[in-house]
Protein backbone atom coordinates (compact mmCIF):
# COMPACT_ATOMS: atom_id res chain seq x y z
CA UNK A 1 0.00 0.00 0.00
CA UNK A 2 1.29 3.45 -0.59
CA UNK A 3 1.54 5.62 2.26
CA UNK A 4 -1.67 7.79 0.94
CA UNK A 5 -3.56 4.17 1.34
CA UNK A 6 -2.50 3.62 4.41
CA UNK A 7 -3.88 7.15 5.51
CA UNK A 8 -7.24 6.59 3.64
CA UNK A 9 -7.60 3.25 5.59
CA UNK A 10 -6.72 5.02 8.90
CA UNK A 11 -9.59 7.82 8.30
CA UNK A 12 -11.88 4.49 7.38
CA UNK A 13 -10.84 3.05 10.69
CA UNK A 14 -11.37 6.17 12.95
CA UNK A 15 -14.79 6.45 11.30
CA UNK A 16 -15.58 2.86 12.43
CA UNK A 17 -14.68 3.93 15.82
CA UNK A 18 -16.71 7.12 15.64
CA UNK A 19 -19.37 5.59 14.16
CA UNK A 20 -19.97 2.10 15.93
CA UNK A 21 -18.34 3.72 19.40
CA UNK A 22 -16.51 0.55 19.66
CA UNK A 23 -12.48 0.03 20.77
CA UNK A 24 -9.75 0.55 18.63
CA UNK A 25 -8.10 -2.17 18.67
CA UNK A 26 -11.44 -4.54 17.18
CA UNK A 27 -12.08 -1.90 14.23
CA UNK A 28 -8.66 -2.41 13.56
CA UNK A 29 -9.18 -6.12 13.78
CA UNK A 30 -12.19 -5.56 11.43
CA UNK A 31 -10.42 -3.67 8.88
CA UNK A 32 -7.51 -6.32 8.84
CA UNK A 33 -10.01 -9.48 8.11
CA UNK A 34 -12.02 -7.13 5.35
CA UNK A 35 -8.42 -6.51 3.67
CA UNK A 36 -6.38 -9.58 3.71
CA UNK A 37 -4.58 -8.31 1.12
CA UNK A 38 -2.65 -5.69 3.06
CA UNK A 39 0.61 -7.18 4.88
CA UNK A 40 1.76 -6.57 7.99
CA UNK A 41 3.93 -3.53 7.58
CA UNK A 42 0.67 -1.53 6.08
CA UNK A 43 -1.20 -3.15 9.12
CA UNK A 44 0.95 -1.65 11.81
CA UNK A 45 1.57 1.78 9.88
CA UNK A 46 -2.37 2.04 9.61
CA UNK A 47 -2.95 1.29 13.24
CA UNK A 48 0.00 3.88 14.26
CA UNK A 49 -1.67 6.47 12.26
CA UNK A 50 -5.04 5.53 13.93
CA UNK A 51 -3.53 5.48 17.46
CA UNK A 52 -1.43 8.89 16.70
CA UNK A 53 -4.86 10.70 15.43
CA UNK A 54 -6.43 9.30 19.14
CA UNK A 55 -3.66 10.88 20.70
CA UNK A 56 -4.21 13.96 19.14
CA UNK A 57 -7.84 14.14 18.18
CA UNK A 58 -9.02 17.13 20.54
CA UNK A 59 -6.09 19.71 19.38
CA UNK A 60 -6.26 17.80 15.63
CA UNK A 61 -9.79 18.80 15.13
CA UNK A 62 -9.03 22.43 16.83
CA UNK A 63 -6.24 23.04 14.50
CA UNK A 64 -8.99 21.59 11.43
CA UNK A 65 -11.88 23.60 12.92
CA UNK A 66 -13.59 20.06 12.34
CA UNK A 67 -13.97 16.90 14.69
CA UNK A 68 -14.17 14.52 11.31
CA UNK A 69 -11.64 11.32 10.74
CA UNK A 70 -10.54 13.02 8.19
CA UNK A 71 -9.66 16.40 10.01
CA UNK A 72 -8.27 14.29 12.81
CA UNK A 73 -5.70 12.92 10.65
CA UNK A 74 -4.99 15.74 9.08
CA UNK A 75 -3.97 17.80 12.14
CA UNK A 76 -2.18 15.02 13.45
CA UNK A 77 -0.09 14.96 10.09
CA UNK A 78 0.76 18.53 11.23
CA UNK A 79 0.60 18.39 14.92
CA UNK A 80 2.51 15.23 15.70
CA UNK A 81 4.41 14.06 12.50
CA UNK A 82 5.33 17.47 11.66
CA UNK A 83 4.48 17.37 8.14
CA UNK A 84 4.32 20.89 6.69
CA UNK A 85 1.60 21.69 3.89
CA UNK A 86 3.53 20.98 0.66
CA UNK A 87 3.78 17.45 2.10
CA UNK A 88 0.38 16.70 3.68
CA UNK A 89 -1.00 17.99 -0.53
CA UNK A 90 1.34 15.26 -2.09
CA UNK A 91 -0.36 12.28 -0.09
CA UNK A 92 -3.88 14.15 -0.33
CA UNK A 93 -3.76 14.24 -4.08
CA UNK A 94 -7.08 12.66 -4.89
CA UNK A 95 -5.28 9.52 -6.67
CA UNK A 96 -6.01 6.35 -6.86
CA UNK A 97 -6.99 4.91 -3.22
CA UNK A 98 -5.79 8.35 -1.61
CA UNK A 99 -7.77 10.74 0.21
CA UNK A 100 -9.29 13.53 -1.97
CA UNK A 101 -7.51 16.70 -2.16
CA UNK A 102 -7.06 19.37 0.36
CA UNK A 103 -10.11 21.86 0.28
CA UNK A 104 -8.87 25.94 0.68
CA UNK A 105 -10.61 25.81 4.11
CA UNK A 106 -7.80 22.33 5.14
CA UNK A 107 -4.96 24.30 3.59
CA UNK A 108 -5.80 27.77 5.19
CA UNK A 109 -6.27 25.48 8.60
CA UNK A 110 -3.45 23.31 7.98
CA UNK A 111 -1.15 26.66 7.25
CA UNK A 112 -1.58 27.79 10.95
CA UNK A 113 0.84 26.34 13.09
CA UNK A 114 0.13 27.17 16.92
CA UNK A 115 -2.31 26.01 19.18
CA UNK A 116 -2.60 29.48 20.84
CA UNK A 117 -5.91 29.77 21.64
CA UNK A 118 -7.27 26.19 22.42
CA UNK A 119 -8.69 25.78 26.11
CA UNK A 120 -6.18 23.79 28.11
CA UNK A 121 -8.52 20.22 27.53
CA UNK A 122 -8.10 20.77 23.56
CA UNK A 123 -4.28 21.98 23.59
CA UNK A 124 -3.44 19.16 26.17
CA UNK A 125 -5.50 16.67 24.35
CA UNK A 126 -7.65 15.33 26.97
CA UNK A 127 -11.73 15.13 28.10
CA UNK A 128 -13.02 18.66 28.70
CA UNK A 129 -14.70 16.63 32.33
CA UNK A 130 -11.28 15.80 33.60
CA UNK A 131 -9.68 19.54 32.95
CA UNK A 132 -10.61 20.46 36.73
CA UNK A 133 -9.07 17.14 38.19
CA UNK A 134 -6.06 17.27 36.20
CA UNK A 135 -5.66 21.39 37.26
CA UNK A 136 -5.82 20.49 40.88
CA UNK A 137 -3.38 17.80 40.85
CA UNK A 138 -0.65 20.09 37.59
CA UNK A 139 -2.31 23.34 38.02
CA UNK A 140 -1.30 25.20 34.74
CA UNK A 141 1.39 22.14 33.89
CA UNK A 142 -1.53 20.23 33.01
CA UNK A 143 -1.35 21.11 29.14
CA UNK A 144 2.02 19.91 29.48
CA UNK A 145 1.72 17.03 30.91
CA UNK A 146 -1.40 16.21 28.91
CA UNK A 147 0.69 16.56 26.13
CA UNK A 148 3.25 14.28 27.14
CA UNK A 149 0.80 11.87 27.52
CA UNK A 150 -0.27 12.01 24.07
CA UNK A 151 2.95 10.96 23.04
CA UNK A 152 3.84 7.44 22.10
CA UNK A 153 5.38 5.27 24.55
CA UNK A 154 8.48 3.33 24.05
CA UNK A 155 8.85 -0.45 24.83
CA UNK A 156 10.00 -0.98 28.19
CA UNK A 157 11.47 -4.41 29.27
CA UNK A 158 12.41 -5.98 32.71
CA UNK A 159 15.10 -8.13 32.49
CA UNK A 160 14.47 -10.90 35.46
CA UNK A 161 17.46 -10.63 37.58
CA UNK A 162 16.69 -13.79 38.58
CA UNK A 163 17.77 -15.59 35.48
CA UNK A 164 20.74 -13.47 34.21
CA UNK A 165 21.77 -9.73 34.21
CA UNK A 166 20.87 -6.63 32.43
CA UNK A 167 24.00 -6.51 30.12
CA UNK A 168 23.66 -10.10 28.97
CA UNK A 169 19.94 -9.00 28.14
CA UNK A 170 20.96 -5.63 25.99
CA UNK A 171 23.35 -8.29 24.07
CA UNK A 172 20.84 -10.89 23.66
CA UNK A 173 18.50 -8.02 22.11
CA UNK A 174 21.11 -5.82 20.46
CA UNK A 175 19.57 -6.06 17.18
CA UNK A 176 16.82 -3.73 18.96
CA UNK A 177 19.16 -1.06 20.32
CA UNK A 178 18.06 -1.22 23.74
CA UNK A 179 19.27 1.43 25.88
CA UNK A 180 19.60 0.99 29.60
CA UNK A 181 16.00 2.89 31.75
CA UNK A 182 16.73 5.58 33.72
CA UNK A 183 15.40 4.93 37.46
CA UNK A 184 14.74 1.19 36.88
CA UNK A 185 18.00 -0.98 37.83
CA UNK A 186 16.99 -3.61 35.33
CA UNK A 187 14.74 -2.00 32.76
CA UNK A 188 15.66 -1.63 28.73
CA UNK A 189 14.65 0.86 26.62
CA UNK A 190 13.42 0.13 23.18
CA UNK A 191 12.44 3.13 20.80
CA UNK A 192 10.17 2.81 18.35
CA UNK A 193 9.68 4.85 15.20
CA UNK A 194 6.19 6.21 13.83
CA UNK A 195 5.86 3.80 10.94
CA UNK A 196 7.93 0.91 12.72
CA UNK A 197 6.52 -2.14 13.81
CA UNK A 198 6.51 -3.30 17.57
CA UNK A 199 9.45 -5.86 17.63
CA UNK A 200 8.23 -9.56 18.05
CA UNK A 201 9.26 -9.62 21.34
CA UNK A 202 7.62 -12.79 22.86
CA UNK A 203 9.39 -15.17 19.81
CA UNK A 204 13.00 -13.39 21.35
CA UNK A 205 14.87 -16.45 22.68
CA UNK A 206 15.55 -14.09 25.14
CA UNK A 207 11.99 -13.96 25.97
CA UNK A 208 10.94 -17.52 26.06
CA UNK A 209 13.80 -18.18 28.20
CA UNK A 210 12.34 -15.83 30.99
CA UNK A 211 15.10 -13.43 31.09
CA UNK A 212 13.33 -10.42 29.94
CA UNK A 213 9.09 -9.45 30.91
CA UNK A 214 7.43 -6.25 28.42
CA UNK A 215 6.88 -3.75 31.82
CA UNK A 216 6.66 -0.21 31.28
CA UNK A 217 9.50 1.03 33.75
CA UNK A 218 7.12 3.03 35.65
CA UNK A 219 5.83 -0.47 36.97
CA UNK A 220 9.10 -1.32 37.40
CA UNK A 221 9.93 1.39 39.79
CA UNK A 222 6.93 0.90 41.67
CA UNK A 223 7.38 -2.54 42.33
CA UNK A 224 11.46 -1.53 43.30
CA UNK A 225 9.47 1.15 45.80
CA UNK A 226 7.26 -1.54 47.55
CA UNK A 227 10.50 -2.80 49.40
CA UNK A 228 10.13 -6.12 48.94
CA UNK A 229 13.26 -8.05 50.48
CA UNK A 230 14.49 -11.25 50.17
CA UNK A 231 12.78 -13.45 53.19
CA UNK A 232 9.79 -11.46 53.64
CA UNK A 233 6.15 -12.60 53.79
CA UNK A 234 4.63 -10.81 51.10
CA UNK A 235 0.60 -10.32 49.49
CA UNK A 236 0.22 -9.26 46.27
CA UNK A 237 -3.18 -8.56 46.34
CA UNK A 238 -4.31 -7.65 42.98
CA UNK A 239 -1.76 -9.43 41.06
CA UNK A 240 -3.53 -9.46 37.84
CA UNK A 241 -1.56 -11.17 34.99
CA UNK A 242 1.28 -11.21 37.26
CA UNK A 243 3.52 -8.04 36.08
CA UNK A 244 4.29 -6.85 39.75
CA UNK A 245 4.65 -10.48 41.23
CA UNK A 246 7.08 -11.72 38.95
CA UNK A 247 8.74 -7.70 40.10
CA UNK A 248 8.33 -8.77 43.55
CA UNK A 249 9.75 -12.07 43.19
CA UNK A 250 12.89 -11.12 41.33
CA UNK A 251 13.38 -8.22 44.07
CA UNK A 252 13.24 -11.10 46.94
CA UNK A 253 15.57 -13.45 45.35
CA UNK A 254 13.40 -16.13 45.31
CA UNK A 255 13.63 -16.16 49.19
CA UNK A 256 10.78 -15.60 51.52
CA UNK A 257 6.92 -16.54 50.75
CA UNK A 258 5.02 -14.19 48.01
CA UNK A 259 1.05 -14.87 47.88
CA UNK A 260 -0.75 -13.68 44.63
CA UNK A 261 -4.15 -13.31 44.14
CA UNK A 262 -7.05 -11.31 42.37
CA UNK A 263 -10.61 -10.81 42.49
CA UNK A 264 -10.80 -12.08 39.06
CA UNK A 265 -9.48 -15.85 38.53
CA UNK A 266 -9.74 -14.92 34.89
CA UNK A 267 -7.00 -12.41 34.79
CA UNK A 268 -4.77 -14.33 37.00
CA UNK A 269 -4.86 -17.55 35.10
CA UNK A 270 -1.82 -16.46 32.82
CA UNK A 271 0.26 -15.92 36.17
CA UNK A 272 1.22 -19.59 36.62
CA UNK A 273 2.85 -19.83 33.07
CA UNK A 274 4.72 -16.37 33.56
CA UNK A 275 6.18 -17.65 36.87
CA UNK A 276 7.12 -20.69 35.47
CA UNK A 277 8.84 -19.05 32.86
CA UNK A 278 10.98 -16.51 34.77
CA UNK A 279 12.06 -19.45 37.21
CA UNK A 280 9.80 -18.15 40.04
CA UNK A 281 9.86 -20.55 42.81
CA UNK A 282 8.38 -18.52 45.94
CA UNK A 283 5.20 -17.51 44.53
CA UNK A 284 1.60 -19.42 45.94
CA UNK A 285 -1.53 -18.30 43.70
CA UNK A 286 -4.11 -18.17 45.49
CA UNK A 287 -7.08 -18.68 43.35
CA UNK A 288 -10.56 -16.93 44.45
CA UNK A 289 -13.21 -18.89 45.00
CA UNK A 290 -17.01 -17.66 45.92
CA UNK A 291 -17.61 -17.46 49.47
CA UNK A 292 -14.31 -18.46 50.15
CA UNK A 293 -11.57 -15.72 51.68
CA UNK A 294 -8.81 -17.08 49.94
CA UNK A 295 -6.20 -15.08 52.05
CA UNK A 296 -8.25 -16.28 55.55
CA UNK A 297 -4.84 -17.81 57.04
CA UNK A 298 -2.91 -14.55 56.55
CA UNK A 299 -4.70 -12.12 58.69
CA UNK A 300 -2.08 -9.81 60.02
CA UNK A 301 0.58 -12.04 59.06
CA UNK A 302 2.50 -9.81 56.27
CA UNK A 303 5.65 -7.73 56.06
CA UNK A 304 4.23 -6.31 53.06
CA UNK A 305 1.00 -5.92 51.21
CA UNK A 306 0.64 -4.70 47.63
CA UNK A 307 -2.12 -3.39 46.42
CA UNK A 308 -1.66 -2.61 42.90
CA UNK A 309 -5.11 -1.60 42.79
CA UNK A 310 -7.80 -1.26 40.16
CA UNK A 311 -7.74 2.29 38.69
CA UNK A 312 -9.00 4.64 35.31
CA UNK A 313 -5.59 3.90 34.04
CA UNK A 314 -5.34 8.08 33.46
CA UNK A 315 -1.32 7.47 33.50
CA UNK A 316 -1.34 4.83 30.80
CA UNK A 317 -3.41 7.54 27.82
CA UNK A 318 0.24 6.96 25.93
CA UNK A 319 -0.87 2.87 25.66
CA UNK A 320 -4.62 3.52 25.27
CA UNK A 321 -5.30 7.01 23.84
CA UNK A 322 -8.77 5.50 22.91
CA UNK A 323 -9.87 4.60 26.42
CA UNK A 324 -8.74 8.60 27.24
CA UNK A 325 -11.99 9.52 25.04
CA UNK A 326 -13.83 6.50 26.12
CA UNK A 327 -13.55 7.08 30.44
CA UNK A 328 -16.50 8.29 31.86
CA UNK A 329 -16.86 10.35 35.38
CA UNK A 330 -19.02 6.60 36.44
CA UNK A 331 -16.02 4.84 35.68
CA UNK A 332 -14.01 6.80 38.31
CA UNK A 333 -16.31 6.65 41.37
CA UNK A 334 -16.49 2.75 40.64
CA UNK A 335 -13.03 2.47 40.48
CA UNK A 336 -12.83 4.81 43.78
CA UNK A 337 -15.34 2.81 45.56
CA UNK A 338 -13.18 -0.87 44.68
CA UNK A 339 -9.96 0.96 45.75
CA UNK A 340 -11.46 1.13 49.07
CA UNK A 341 -12.26 -2.08 49.45
CA UNK A 342 -9.42 -3.27 48.49
CA UNK A 343 -7.34 -0.94 50.85
CA UNK A 344 -8.97 -1.71 53.59
CA UNK A 345 -9.04 -5.84 52.57
CA UNK A 346 -4.91 -5.00 53.03
CA UNK A 347 -4.99 -3.17 56.49
CA UNK A 348 -6.09 -6.29 57.76
CA UNK A 349 -3.41 -8.85 56.17
CA UNK A 350 -0.50 -6.89 57.47
CA UNK A 351 1.37 -7.05 60.73
CA UNK A 352 1.94 -4.38 63.14
CA UNK A 353 5.12 -2.89 62.16
CA UNK A 354 4.69 -3.89 58.67
CA UNK A 355 3.59 -2.08 55.43
CA UNK A 356 0.83 -1.54 52.94
CA UNK A 357 2.12 -0.25 49.29
CA UNK A 358 -0.31 1.11 47.22
CA UNK A 359 0.01 2.02 43.71
CA UNK A 360 -2.06 3.23 40.54
CA UNK A 361 -1.50 4.11 37.14
CA UNK A 362 -4.26 6.99 37.63
CA UNK A 363 -3.08 10.74 37.82
CA UNK A 364 -6.36 11.75 39.70
CA UNK A 365 -6.35 13.26 43.51
CA UNK A 366 -9.48 11.14 44.36
CA UNK A 367 -7.55 7.56 43.25
CA UNK A 368 -4.22 8.81 44.99
CA UNK A 369 -3.86 11.00 47.51
CA UNK A 370 -7.55 11.81 48.50
CA UNK A 371 -7.59 7.62 48.65
CA UNK A 372 -4.69 7.18 51.17
CA UNK A 373 -5.86 10.37 53.21
CA UNK A 374 -9.24 8.48 53.77
CA UNK A 375 -7.49 5.65 54.48
CA UNK A 376 -5.60 6.81 57.04
CA UNK A 377 -8.58 8.31 58.66
CA UNK A 378 -10.63 4.87 58.59
CA UNK A 379 -7.43 3.11 59.80
CA UNK A 380 -5.25 5.90 61.85
CA UNK A 381 -2.53 2.99 62.87
CA UNK A 382 -0.81 3.50 59.56
CA UNK A 383 0.97 6.16 58.17
CA UNK A 384 2.13 7.35 55.16
CA UNK A 385 6.20 7.23 54.17
CA UNK A 386 7.64 10.53 53.07
CA UNK A 387 8.74 10.52 49.11
CA UNK A 388 12.48 11.27 50.29
CA UNK A 389 12.42 8.07 52.20
CA UNK A 390 10.18 6.47 50.20
CA UNK A 391 12.93 6.64 47.50
CA UNK A 392 15.30 4.79 48.84
CA UNK A 393 15.32 1.27 46.55
CA UNK A 394 16.32 3.73 43.53
CA UNK A 395 19.96 3.79 44.91
CA UNK A 396 21.78 6.18 43.22
CA UNK A 397 18.95 7.34 41.02
CA UNK A 398 17.00 7.95 44.02
CA UNK A 399 17.72 11.79 44.34
CA UNK A 400 17.10 12.36 40.63
CA UNK A 401 14.19 10.49 40.61
CA UNK A 402 12.47 12.32 43.64
CA UNK A 403 13.48 15.88 42.19
CA UNK A 404 11.64 14.45 38.91
CA UNK A 405 8.45 12.89 40.67
CA UNK A 406 5.35 14.98 41.83
CA UNK A 407 5.37 14.49 45.46
CA UNK A 408 2.79 15.10 48.38
CA UNK A 409 2.54 13.67 52.03
CA UNK A 410 0.95 10.69 50.87
CA UNK A 411 3.17 9.43 47.99
CA UNK A 412 4.92 10.53 45.00
CA UNK A 413 3.52 10.82 40.99
CA UNK A 414 5.26 9.83 38.01
CA UNK A 415 4.25 10.94 35.08
CA UNK A 416 5.35 10.53 31.23
CA UNK A 417 6.69 14.47 31.32
CA UNK A 418 8.28 14.08 34.27
CA UNK A 419 9.86 10.87 34.45
CA UNK A 420 9.65 8.89 30.78
CA UNK A 421 7.22 6.51 32.46
CA UNK A 422 3.85 5.99 32.12
CA UNK A 423 1.84 7.60 35.34
CA UNK A 424 1.83 6.12 38.34
CA UNK A 425 0.99 7.28 41.99
CA UNK A 426 3.00 5.39 44.85
CA UNK A 427 2.39 5.13 48.48
CA UNK A 428 4.01 3.31 51.56
CA UNK A 429 2.21 3.44 54.34
CA UNK A 430 3.57 1.73 57.89
CA UNK A 431 1.62 0.18 60.44
CA UNK A 432 2.73 0.88 63.94
CA UNK A 433 4.54 -2.01 65.42
C1 LIG B 1 -4.03 -2.72 37.92
S1 LIG B 1 -4.70 -4.29 37.83
C2 LIG B 1 -3.40 -5.30 38.42
C3 LIG B 1 -2.23 -5.45 37.48
C4 LIG B 1 -1.17 -6.42 37.95
N1 LIG B 1 -0.80 -6.23 39.33
C5 LIG B 1 0.07 -6.38 37.09
O1 LIG B 1 1.08 -5.79 37.50
O2 LIG B 1 0.03 -6.93 36.00
C6 LIG B 1 -5.84 -4.31 39.13
C7 LIG B 1 -6.39 -5.67 39.49
O3 LIG B 1 -7.18 -5.53 40.68
C8 LIG B 1 -8.15 -6.54 40.67
N2 LIG B 1 -9.15 -6.23 41.72
C9 LIG B 1 -10.19 -5.38 41.68
N3 LIG B 1 -10.85 -5.37 42.86
C10 LIG B 1 -10.20 -6.23 43.68
C11 LIG B 1 -10.38 -6.69 45.02
N4 LIG B 1 -11.39 -6.23 45.78
N5 LIG B 1 -9.53 -7.60 45.53
C12 LIG B 1 -8.52 -8.07 44.76
N6 LIG B 1 -8.29 -7.69 43.48
C13 LIG B 1 -9.11 -6.79 42.95
C14 LIG B 1 -8.63 -6.55 39.24
O4 LIG B 1 -9.25 -7.78 38.91
C15 LIG B 1 -7.32 -6.32 38.48
O5 LIG B 1 -6.75 -7.51 38.04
Amino acid sequence: MTPAARLSAAIDVLADIEARRRPATDALKDWGLSHRFAGSGDRAAIAGLVYDALRRKASAAHLLGEPTPRAVVLGMLALDRGLDLEKIEKLFDGGRFAPSPLTQGERTALARTGLEDAPAHVAGDYPEWLDLPLARVFGDDRVEEGRALAHRAPLDLRVNTLAGDRDAAAAALSHLKPAFTRWAPAGLRVTIGAEQKSPPVHAEPAYIKGQIEIQDEGSQVAALLAGARPGDQVIDLCAGGGGKTLALAAAMENKGQLYATDLDMRRLAPIHARLERAGVRDVQVRTPRPGVDALADLAERADLVVVDAPCTGTGTWRRNPDAKWRMRPGSLSERVAQQVTVLDRAAGLVRPGGRVVYVTCSLLADENTDQIQAFVTRHPGFSPVRPADLVTPLGAAAAAFLDSVLTFPEGLLMTPRRTGTDGFFVSVLTREG
